[in-house]
């Protein structure tokens, strides 16, 4: 099946989802454009695995739809989709070889050659017992899985969590040397911003299961700003426009939707960083309309 690649690669709209009393979604909305790499970005428990799954198609969510490429997500999005979830399962006992073997059983899709030079490339020894491999091995073996499927979309929970930062750099690199040439639409969840600065286009920030943001990640610094100075002159901003303010030390500073400096605070471009600290941190579900800061 091509991948339509005029339409959204994954289509979230409305989608809540409750563990018993436990709300892990609530009316999450977004869109991911074909051929974007989107970072996922929540505190523990925020609903990053939750979503990732329901796009998979491995859980159904309580209110809402998703769609891949237009399919509603479920046994007919599959073969679209590769996943490699939290704990990159794969079975310790089988060697690379057996394990690259069983994927091509597996998926109709599987591109064997593919697969063979990621291994290699990934210096994958293929007599190796997967259960001897180091964590960075492991988990690019996971990914020259998910890649082996010629997936149109990558869905990846939290893919460099286990990984020391050497192993970071060089998963990321590999990830998105193969990402970039074939067009494929990426979905990958983190705690870590230094993980996604530089490597994703898109951010979508969930905090207690809702969206907080969902935007191209230029166009967002772009129309934010972040206000330093005393915090009466904080508190006097717009409180529609304010992210999320806080008191640092004796002085203020506010994350403000906004591309223009007002007044005599001292203003500049958030960072990333400061972008989805901002986002993370705003409190309740729609952003502060009030502010006390003096
Ligand atoms: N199978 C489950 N049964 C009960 N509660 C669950 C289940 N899966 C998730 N939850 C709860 O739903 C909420 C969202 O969990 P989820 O794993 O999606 O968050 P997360 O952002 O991926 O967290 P982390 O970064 O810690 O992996 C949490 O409160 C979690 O405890």
């Amino acid at each position: 099946m091509p991948f339509e690649r005029t339409e959204a690669a994954l289509d979230v709209a409305g989608v809540g989802h409750s563990f018993g009393p436990r709300r892990a979604l609530d009316d999450c909305s977004f869109v991911v454009p074909a051929g974007a790499v989107t970072a996922l970005v929540g505190r523990n428990g925020a609903g990053k695995s939750t979503l990732l799954r329901a796009a998979a198609g491995l859980l159904r969510p309580d209110r809402g739809r998703v769609r891949v490429f237009g399919e509603v997500a479920g046994d007919a999005s599959l073969p679209a989709i590769g996943y490699v979830g939290q704990h990159a399962p794969l079975y310790p006992m089988l060697t690379v070889a057996q394990t690259l073997a069983l994927g091509g059983r597996l998926n109709p899709r599987w591109d064997a050659a593919y697969a063979r030079r990621l291994a290699d490339d990934a210096a994958l020894p293929s007599g190796a017992r997967v259960g001897t491999l180091a964590p960075g091995r492991r988990a690019r073996l996971a990914l020259v899985m998910a890649l082996a499927k010629r997936p149109g979309l990558l869905l990846l929970d939290e893919p460099l969590a286990p990984l020391d930062p050497v192993a970071r750099t060089e998963v990321t690199g590999a990830l998105m040397a193969e990402v970039a040439g074939r067009g494929t639409t990426v979905v990958l969840s983190s705690h870590v911003v230094a993980d996604i600065d530089g490597v994703c286009d898109r951010v979508v920030v969930l905090a207690d299961g809702r969206v907080r943001l969902a935007a191209d990640v230029d166009q967002a610094l772009a129309t934010h700003l972040v206000a330093v100075g005393a915090g009466s002159e904080v508190g006097a901003l717009d409180g529609t426009a304010i992210v999320e303010a806080r008191a640092v030390g004796r002085d203020a500073t506010a994350l403000v939707r906004s591309a223009e400096p007002v007044g005599s605070l001292a203003w500049h471009r958030p960072t990333l960083e400061e972008l989805l600290l901002g986002y993370l941190r705003a409190p309740g579900p729609e952003p502060e309309r009030k502010v006390t800061l003096a």
